[in-house]
């Protein structure tokens, strides 16, 4: 691990040659070593936070939306303390980035640790996710939420017991503690789920959420930590039709699709398990094109992510990945990420899982 100065002047050096501001590294530095004296950390400027966030997602290796890594909105919310106003700019965000289902990759950043000690925490995996219960009937909801949904209720929220219960906000503040916050309706597009050629699909009630903002993950930029800085962009139509509706230990819905369908489950040689999740995945896709909220269909994105290898190597720099997150779930070989090698080399800026806090 590189002292906090290594990684600054690393960071510095490199983020401004990118900008064209090659000749201002020396005088930054002097003034980061002075700030790293006097207080032990230093501040980044909004540039140096905006293009280290771009940076972050470039680096990301099991990214496969990185073409657009430049077009990143960042949104600077270091002033905020109060757990309200940093609730406030959650919501703020969440209108932004929404953007009538334009969506916008954007991000917000608050304040990083100083001196080791964390500011701020969101304890949500994502700003939007549904909630998930045991209950003597069975589950409810999403299973991947049951230990999020049973803090919340801990600290006093109470869910609806509905399969899509919106999640409240937790937010944890050195100078606060916990404090959670009901996200507004008007702050939550979802999308209805329904089929371009069966109609009985809709019958299902099934609905998902627009935006995508991971918020428990930590962005590392020039050895500066910031323990939150959620960010969005759209969904590729597989994470929601070949994941969060199909798996066994999420809502589980190939069985219920194969019927509705009239397919013969009674062997796995008919494939109905893989034409039941190809339609599912094309009825995700559809609902969200028709509701005009921004998805990207698996096929599309990696011929996206082709384009981003291009540029890199234009760039002249590396271009770094993780197979086995980069191919998608559905169809992985007849895109050519699964024909490809990729060096899961270890770049910075870039965004780092870190402890649960609960
Ligand atoms: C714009 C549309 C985007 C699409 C379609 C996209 C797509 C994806 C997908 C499909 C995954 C794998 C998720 C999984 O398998 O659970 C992923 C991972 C990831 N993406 Fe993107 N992404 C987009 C934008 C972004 C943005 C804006 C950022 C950050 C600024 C980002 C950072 C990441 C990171 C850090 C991971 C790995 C997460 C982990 O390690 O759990 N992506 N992306
Ligand atoms: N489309 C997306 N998908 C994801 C991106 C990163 C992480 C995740 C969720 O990851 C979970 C942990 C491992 N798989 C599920 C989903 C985005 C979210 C935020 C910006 S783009």
């Amino acid at each position: 691990m590189n002292s906090l100065e290594e990684e600054a002047v690393l960071f510095i050096s490199k983020c401004y040659k990118e900008l064209g501001k090659g000749e201002c590294i020396e005088k930054r530095m002097k003034e980061i070593t002075q700030q790293i004296t006097s207080f032990g950390y230093y501040e980044h400027t909004y540039e140096e936070i905006s293009h280290g966030a771009k940076m972050a997602w470039r680096n990301s290796n099991k990214c496969i939306g990185r073409l657009f890594w430049d077009t990143l909105h960042v949104i600077d919310a270091r002033t905020n303390s109060k757990p309200s106003d940093i609730a406030n700019s959650l919501f703020y965000h969440l209108e932004s980035a929404t953007n009538n289902g334009r969506i916008k990759p954007t991000l917000t950043v608050f304040q990083p640790k100083k001196s080791g000690e964390e500011q701020i925490r969101i304890w949500n995996h994502q700003l939007i996710r549904y909630a998930g219960y045991e209950t003597s009937e069975g589950i409810i909801g999403d299973p991947l939420s049951i230990p999020f949904t049973k803090e919340c209720e801990k600290l006093g929220w109470r869910g609806n017991r509905t399969n899509f219960d919106i999640l409240p906000l937790v937010i944890e503040t050195k100078e606060y503690g916990i404090h959670w916050f009901t996200i507004p309706e008007k702050y939550i597009l979802e999308v209805d789920i329904e089929h371009p050629d069966y109609p009985s699909v809709k019958d299902l009630g099934l609905k998902w959420y627009a935006v995508p903002a991971i918020a428990d993950m930590k962005l590392e930029i020039g050895g500066i930590e910031y323990t939150a800085a959620p960010f969005n962009g759209w969904y590729m139509g597989t994470e929601i039709g070949a994941r969060n509706f199909a798996d066994k230990d999420r809502y589980n819905m190939l069985p219920k699709i194969a019927s509705l369908l009239n397919l013969d489950t009674s062997k796995n040689s008919n494939l109905w398990k893989d034409r039941a999740l190809v339609e599912l995945n094309r009825a995700v896709l559809y609902s969200y094109q028709k509701s005009g909220v921004s998805i990207v269909d698996h096929h599309t994105a990696s011929e996206q992510f082709r384009k981003f290898e291009k540029n890199e190597k234009s760039s002249g720099r590396k271009v770094t990945g993780k197979w086995n997150w980069l191919i998608p779930p559905v169809s992985p070989a007849t895109t050519h990420i699964f024909h490809e090698h990729y060096n899961d080399e270890w770049e910075t800026p870039n965004f780092t899982y870190q402890m649960s806090p609960f």
